[in-house]
């Protein structure tokens, strides 16, 4: 008879004395990057990684909530600093070299909107890493993972900063609880004339023929009188949209990139790859009906119907050639978010066997719904004229894996630097757009994040 009995689960303690035993076994240095992983009893992972004092920090959790990740340090990381074109990128892609990697192992990180625009510092143009400590939540299934590398200089050397970075590990502290701050200013870039001229040139008649969608954006600075917990303000969004993907990068002490975003680049799965149109917008209704109501006339609205109608099109014109079959949904349907609702379609496609990663951040990325159309001329009159630097904001940002690898648009996202933070927003410009209403669309994009930070 087998022995059905439950085997009691580890804590984590439990699970990080397993996985140091584990190392100290490893005499021998593996080929290429190893993998060890404990199951254990899980922790809330914003509040653990809140408590870590290793860099970088990274936390994902996947639209929906069914997976969720928090990990800190790095075994390998690569990091393209400055402006970058597309062929450093795709030489940082080749170096992964997956086939010396255990087949589990992520690179999670970002890229910016614009790798031709100077990037933010500590973030760069593309920054990834192999964490050297992971937690995984499969639904209610949580995983110590530690990374080690075979390849490293000195296996001795290796295996000590491996142990030495579980040993320094900190149980979960909780988050401070949610406050209110007090605003001292508040700076709009571009501000509300600016955005109304710039709004007016892209809806140009002449301008719309060569350029007919131009996402503008904008970013608040707030500056608080107190320094903001990332961590605690993150969980506090995400509690309001479970629906959106939820992120965060810090890579130096001071410096943290949060974002609860709805937008899915692509998440693929071996040869299947799912991502989608995501643009329109309208406020959500106070009443059943009103919601209902507003919905209606967002499905009927041409204008959005055109924003969406775009980026669906060149979606699925970039996949083409990419992939063995590709489908979008004919009609947009609604997807729902606390303040706002969008229109959305879904796109699958059944990749080309050969296709890689790269090729598909490349060829999807930044979509028309946060960059515009055509491309180049639109990227090229955001770089021109929106008047700040976006970096990480309407990136990309997730990560890469062999078998399966996610990315997210980074829109509805904040950089937040103790008292000061930047919140960002941005609208898909089309013909018919009116300056006023685009304005109002930002406010309702910030309208969450606002009403956590600030008594309104
Ligand atoms: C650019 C952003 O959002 C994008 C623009 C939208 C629109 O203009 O309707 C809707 C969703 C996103 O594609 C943002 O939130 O910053
Ligand atoms: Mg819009």
């Amino acid at each position: 008879m087998p022995d059905s009995t439950p085997q009691p689960i580890a804590n984590l303690a439990d699970a990080i004395t397993a996985l140091a035993s584990q190392i100290q076994a490893m005499t021998q240095a593996p080929d290429g990057v190893r993998l060890l992983s404990e199951p254990f009893s899980g922790v809330p992972m914003l509040a653990w990684l809140a408590s870590q004092n290793q860099t970088p920090k990274v936390y994902w959790q996947s639209r929906g909530h069914q997976k969720e990740s928090a990990a800190v340090g790095a075994v390998r990381e690569y990091l393209l600093p400055h402006t970058a074109n597309s062929k450093e990128f795709e030489h940082l892609y080749q170096q992964l070299d997956w086939q010396r990697h255990d087949s589990e192992c992520r690179y999670y990180g970002g890229c910016s909107f614009d790798w031709q625009a100077s990037a933010w510092k500590h973030y760069g143009s593309a920054r990834f890493a192999l964490p050297r400590i992971e937690i995984r939540r499969q639904q209610r299934d949580f995983q110590l993972l530690v990374a080690l590398d075979g390849d490293s200089p000195s296996w001795a050397q290796e295996r000590q900063a491996a142990l030495e970075a579980l040993q320094g590990l900190k149980p979960p502290r909780p988050l401070p609880p949610p406050q209110k701050y007090p605003l001292q200013s508040r700076l709009d870039k571009p501000n509300y004339q600016t955005w109304c001229d710039l709004v007016d040139e892209v809806t140009a008649g002449d301008f719309v023929k060569h350029t007919p969608k131009v996402v503008l954006s904008r970013v608040t600075e707030l500056a608080l009188a107190r320094r903001v917990d990332p961590w605690s303000l993150l969980a506090l969004w995400q509690g309001r949209n479970p629906n959106s993907y939820q992120f965060a990068f810090q890579y130096s002490a001071h410096d943290t990139f949060i974002s609860c975003s709805p937008e899915r680049l692509f998440r693929r799965q071996l040869t299947s790859l799912s991502t989608e149109a995501l643009a329109g917008t309208t406020t959500r209704g106070t009443s059943e009906s009103e919601d209902q109501a507003l919905a209606q006339a967002l499905l009927d609205d041409s204008k959005n119907s055109h924003e969406n109608q775009l980026v669906a099109d060149h979606i699925l014109e970039s996949l083409a050639p990419l992939s063995d079959a590709v489908e979008a949904d004919d009609k947009p349907s609604l997807f729902k978010l606390n303040r706002i609702q969008h229109l959305h379609r879904a796109i699958d496609a059944e990749l080309k066997s050969e296709v890689n990663d790269w090729q598909l951040l490349r060829a999807l990325h930044p979509t028309p719904a946060v960059g515009g159309l055509p491309r180049a001329s639109a990227m090229d009159y955001i770089r021109r004229n929106e008047g700040y630097q976006r970096g990480w904001y309407s990136g990309a940002c997730g990560f890469f894996g062999q078998q399966h690898s996610e990315f997210s648009v980074a829109i509805r996202s904040a950089r937040v630097r103790d008292d000061h933070i930047q919140l960002f927003a941005g609208a898909g410009i089309v013909q018919g757009s009116n300056a006023d209403a685009e304005w109002n669309e930002l406010e309702n994009k910030l309208a969450t994040i606002m009403s956590l930070l600030l008594e309104l």
